[in-house]
């Protein structure tokens, strides 16, 4: 469904991505860790196309998507969630929802947002309250439902659970499995590596902007380079 090959992504004259290739199939939960600064969000953005890559291609259903602006990327069924959940704080949930689908009809928008509920109850409690005054959980909620409102294919999450309870974050991951399982692919972004890792069918570890190990989750979890350097045993 998505396949980078030999992506190099730059800040000005900063290389941030050093040639990564990642692929993500139809169906497939697939989880990217790494240290503070790897390159994680830059990755995600560049498959988005703000920035976009350099040089190497990011194609999407086998095409090359890399020259086409960031709207029409979202428009042909990609969507994120992204670092720092970005929901508008003035606006009532409903009206957050309703962002993420702006070029869609009003039966469209009821479908959509029946998904969403469907996902997250709590949203339906709560369609009235302002996003600022939501919890972090609930502000997460949001703004994976806000992503979905798109009607993605593929959903890009980055780092959804920071800063969130255990609690909280076991939820998350539950739902993830559940987006899965409703027929959309996730590209997850995690520093909790465990629990990524564990709901991951694929994994890959990017250090310094290159793509150091990729293979299922269950063998990374069981890797002592990442048992030691991102999951604190051995
Ligand atoms: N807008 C920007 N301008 C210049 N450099 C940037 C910009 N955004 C990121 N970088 C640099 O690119 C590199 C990768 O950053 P990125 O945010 O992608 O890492 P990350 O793995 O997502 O980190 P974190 O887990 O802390 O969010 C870092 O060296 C960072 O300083």
């Amino acid at each position: 469904m998505l396949k980078l090959e030999q992506v190099h992504t730059h800040y000005g004259a900063v290389e941030a991505l050093h040639g990564v290739s990642v692929e993500v199939k139809e169906g497939e939960i697939v989880t990217l860790i790494g240290a503070n600064g790897a390159g994680k969000t830059t990755l995600l953005m560049t498959i988005c196309g703000t920035p976009r890559a350099t040089s190497g291609q990011v194609l999407f259903e086998g095409k090359d998507i890399n020259t086409i602006p960031t709207h029409l990327r979202m428009q042909q069924g990609i969507a994120i969630s992204p670092e720092g959940r970005r929901i508008f704080p003035e606006l009532t949930v409903y009206e957050n929802l309703r962002m993420g689908a702006f070029f869609a009809g009003n039966a469209e928008i009821e479908e959509r947002m029946e998904f969403v509920f469907n996902l997250f109850p709590r949203l339906k409690e709560r369609f009235e309250q302002r996003g600022a005054t939501m919890s972090g959980g609930e502000q997460q909620m949001l703004a994976i439902g806000r992503a979905l409102m798109s009607k993605p294919r593929l959903l890009l999450l980055d780092e959804p659970t920071l800063g969130l309870a255990p609690m909280i974050i076991n939820q998350i991951f539950d739902i993830i499995r559940q987006i899965r399982d409703r027929g959309v692919t996730v590209f997850l972004v995690e520093q909790n590596a465990h629990k990524a890792l564990q709901v991951a069918d694929r994994g890959y570890v990017l250090e310094n902007g290159s793509v150091v190990l990729e293979d299922t989750g269950a063998n990374l979890l069981k890797n002592d380079a990442v048992r030691k350097a991102y999951l604190g045993e051995l």
